[in-house]
């Protein structure tokens, strides 16, 4: 703990906070002297106890699965008089520098409890805590950061001074996307799994069944049509018909060889889920190669909706938010066939909503989210038509089912030279 807090301290006057109220972020900075700027608006009247707790390791599966874990353990066992809110902190436009956590508001009479709590997460978990004072006319306020085992009571590496701070350029939680949430080679997802084999017996099953890299896969000879777009777009539909139609293959990502794992990896963090569903891709790529040989492939999503899903995941707030237009984060990965054509299928929201109800199954938990929060779906949608590489094409799926079919084989026939 000692070691991961002091290599932070070289940069942490740097360092920008942001605490997310009510969906809006609050952003603040420190400095080592009081130059009488305004408090920062999330202090601003607040009378209770302050704290930070940002997650902190070099280890990046401890890091994401005690991410995941630390707010069932506050909301279990702290008072009920604290407040939590989701915060994090960074180095602006420095990737990788993105640490998640939570504010701490405690209006308890006595912060006794929460601090023997917080006491000992720093002792046991990759967690830095910081506690926040007011000064004695109110107007200045001031950050502790604490070591390890200290508390506010006990003498503090170092004092700051907090003030207010512009929002970054770039939303925050954009600067950890890469290998975090979207991978960018079979490499660097491999080696998630890779370190997840100890305590995720299913990351060893998912390993076994890959391809071996060692040899430079051949462009099928026949054209590779995949098919895109939020659940109940009428992707299942339009792939089964184009299949009948060109007497093609049809493929999937998520494989179905991946399917008994898939659920123990839909509960995990997004760095390991991510790389499961990264690694999904490759597995669907070989055998693309196998049967793109013999006859033209249709395939059942492929690195669009890991990309896309991923980064809507990642980025809270507005769609705004997203990474621009050409960022690399939309890069398509270099060692992943391409294929000839994405068709993405877009659909009126309650067009969708309809299908929905009807088909009457059960959900995952991302469906309900996209069925509730219409702004994930939106950016989800945008995440897609920013994504580089193949040929995308966007079609409307609201017609009737015939229809789109003609629509997309004659989009098919022009663009593929079927
Ligand atoms: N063009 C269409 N017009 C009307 N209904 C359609 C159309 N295409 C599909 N449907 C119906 O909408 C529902 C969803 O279609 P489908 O299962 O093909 O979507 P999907 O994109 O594969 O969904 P998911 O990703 O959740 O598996 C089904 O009940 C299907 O019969
Ligand atoms: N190639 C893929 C396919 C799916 N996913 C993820 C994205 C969503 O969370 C979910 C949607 O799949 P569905 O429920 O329609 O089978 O799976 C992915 O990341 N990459």
């Amino acid at each position: 703990m000692a070691r991961r807090t002091m290599s932070l301290l070289p940069h942490w006057s740097s360092r920008v906070f942001s605490v997310e109220l009510n969906g809006t972020p609050f952003y603040f900075s420190t400095q080592e002297k009081h130059r009488g700027e305004e408090v920062p608006r999330v202090f601003r009247g607040n009378d209770g106890q302050c704290y930070s707790l940002l997650v902190c390791s070099s280890d990046t599966i401890r890091r994401a699965k005690f991410y995941a874990e630390l707010k069932d353990k506050l909301l279990t066992n702290l008072p009920p008089e604290c407040h939590l809110s989701p915060m994090c902190s960074f180095l602006p436009n420095i990737k990788d520098s993105l640490l998640k956590g939570y504010f701490l508001t405690d209006t308890s009479e006595s912060s006794s409890p929460t601090e023997r709590l917080l006491r000992d997460l720093t002792q046991r978990d990759p967690v830095l805590v910081c506690s926040y004072l007011r000064g004695e006319t109110g107007g200045v306020w001031t950050q502790h950061l604490w070591s390890d085992g200290d508390s506010h009571t006990m003498q503090m590496p170092k004092d700051y001074y907090v003030v207010p701070a512009e929002a970054p350029e770039h939303h925050p939680s954009t600067l950890n996307i890469i290998n975090s949430d979207v991978f960018y080679s079979f490499e660097e997802a491999y080696q998630v799994l890779e370190k997840c084999g100890d305590i995720i017996p299913e990351a060893r099953a998912v390993l076994a069944l890959l391809p071996s890299r060692e040899e430079p896969r051949r462009k099928p000879d026949f054209p590779v049509i995949v098919i895109e777009g939020l659940d109940a777009t009428g992707k299942t539909t339009l792939t089964e018909s184009l299949r009948d139609a060109l007497g093609a293959s049809l493929l999937r990502s998520p494989p179905h060889c991946l399917s008994p794992m898939r659920a123990r990896f839909d509960r995990e963090p997004p760095l390991i889920r991510r790389a499961f569903y990264a690694l999904g891709n490759y597995i669907t790529a070989e055998q693309i190669g196998q049967e793109g040989m013999k006859t033209p492939v249709i395939v059942d999503r492929f690195w669009h909706s890991t990309a896309a899903y991923a980064i809507a995941t990642a980025v809270s707030g507005p769609v705004c938010n997203l990474p621009a237009e050409g960022s690399e984060v939309y890069c398509w990965p270099s060692d992943l066939l391409q294929p000839s054509l994405v068709v993405c299928l877009t659909l009126d929201p309650e067009e969708r909503r309809r299908r929905l109800r009807d088909r009457g199954q059960g959900k995952t938990e991302e469906e309900q989210e996209l069925d509730h929060n219409q702004l994930f779906r939106l950016k989800v949608e945008k995440a897609y038509q920013r994504i580089s590489g193949p040929v995308c094409v966007t079609v409307d799926a609201s017609p009737p089912a015939d229809q789109v079919l003609q629509q997309v084989l004659l989009l098919i026939r022009g663009k593929c030279h079927l």
